[in-house]
């Protein structure tokens, strides 16, 4: 008989569960994805994906500076209480918040691969830029925007990830702008109506459209040659990026993979529907994600990254 060891995160069983359900629940791309990691590395990278979600809900859905502002203070308790290797974790109460659940699995996270603290506090520093929101005027200010609420995912995730993240930083913040940009390209119509364009300032303009012609939600000729010049951007990102594979450790490859190809994915879909992103929200479909985890699979066994 054999008996499987018991990992220090089994303890906290619940609380992983917790978090995988809000990762089920807003991103059926990224868990499909990531849900192929090995056990305790998948409930890590549901711990992160619970953090962003509650930060970005604090934005989108509460518009709250004041619950941004508790996250850096909890965060910064963290902080000291993981270096001063103290971790004296609450036990789970009936009355709790259930987001006590986050900050638990979190901590445990941060403790068990090493997790960064920087790229946490930046990814704040991003959502709350986003409550005072500016339409960025140029491709730098975009870049610079999707570092804070993307590129500080990447760098999040890394150490979970690969056993030499520090090399691999500039490719993995690459992988969330390409992300950024295509969830952008993807929610053009839904920003609009809350008011907000990231598409910059000098690329509306260099392809003649105006913020009205914009809204009225028709893709003419120009809106469709500026969607690709934004897009090809993107994929461009998710090519580069694609050089840190041989640095992931082996048995995240596939994962990390396959989550890229579902999000870049998502432009195609974008194309085959004839550019419809003012209406609704694109969704790869579940047989085309599938279908995506095994692509990634042949790819890595032919240690071929152009796909
Ligand atoms: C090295 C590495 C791991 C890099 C990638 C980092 C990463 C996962 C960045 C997130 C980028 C992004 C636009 C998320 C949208 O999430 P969402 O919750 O809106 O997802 P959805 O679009 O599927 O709903």
């Amino acid at each position: 008989m054999t008996v499987k060891s018991l990992s220090v995160f089994d303890e906290y069983d619940n609380d992983f569960l917790y978090c995988e359900a809000i990762i089920k629940k807003h991103s059926k791309n990224f868990h499909t994805a990531f849900s192929q990691l090995p056990k305790d590395k998948a409930r890590a990278v549901y711990a992160v994906y619970a953090f962003c979600r509650r930060a970005d809900d604090a934005v989108d859905e509460k518009q709250d500076p004041l619950l941004i502002e508790a996250m850096k203070k909890r965060l910064e308790e963290m902080q000291k209480q993981v270096s001063d290797d103290a971790i004296d974790l609450p036990q789970a109460v009936k009355e709790e918040d259930p987001d006590e659940a986050i900050w638990r699995a979190l901590t445990l996270s941060f403790q068990q691969f090493d997790l960064q603290f920087q790229p946490f506090f930046d990814l704040l520093v991003g959502q709350k830029q986003d409550l005072d929101f500016q339409q960025p005027t140029s491709e730098k200010e975009l870049s610079d925007y999707s570092y804070y609420v993307a590129g500080s995912v990447g760098l999040m995730l890394l150490p979970i990830l690969s056993q030499a993240a520090t090399a691999i930083q500039e490719p993995a913040i690459k992988l969330g702008e390409a992300m950024q940009r295509t969830n952008i390209l993807r929610d053009i119509g839904e920003d609009l109506r809350m008011g907000r364009i990231y598409l910059p300032q000098t690329v509306l303009a260099q392809f003649n459209l105006s913020r009205e012609a914009l809204a009225s939600g028709n893709q003419n000729q120009q809106f469709i040659e500026m969607w690709e010049h934004e897009a090809q951007l993107a994929e461009t990102l998710y090519q580069e990026s694609f050089v840190m594979m041989p640095q992931i450790d082996e048995d995240c490859r596939e994962a990390l993979l396959a989550a890229a190809l579902i999000y870049r994915e998502i432009l195609t879909v974008i194309r085959k529907n004839n550019y419809q992103v003012f209406a609704e929200k694109t969704a790869v479909p579940k047989q085309r994600k599938i279908q995506l985890l095994f692509t990634a699979k042949k790819m890595l066994r032919q240690e071929r990254w152009e796909g």
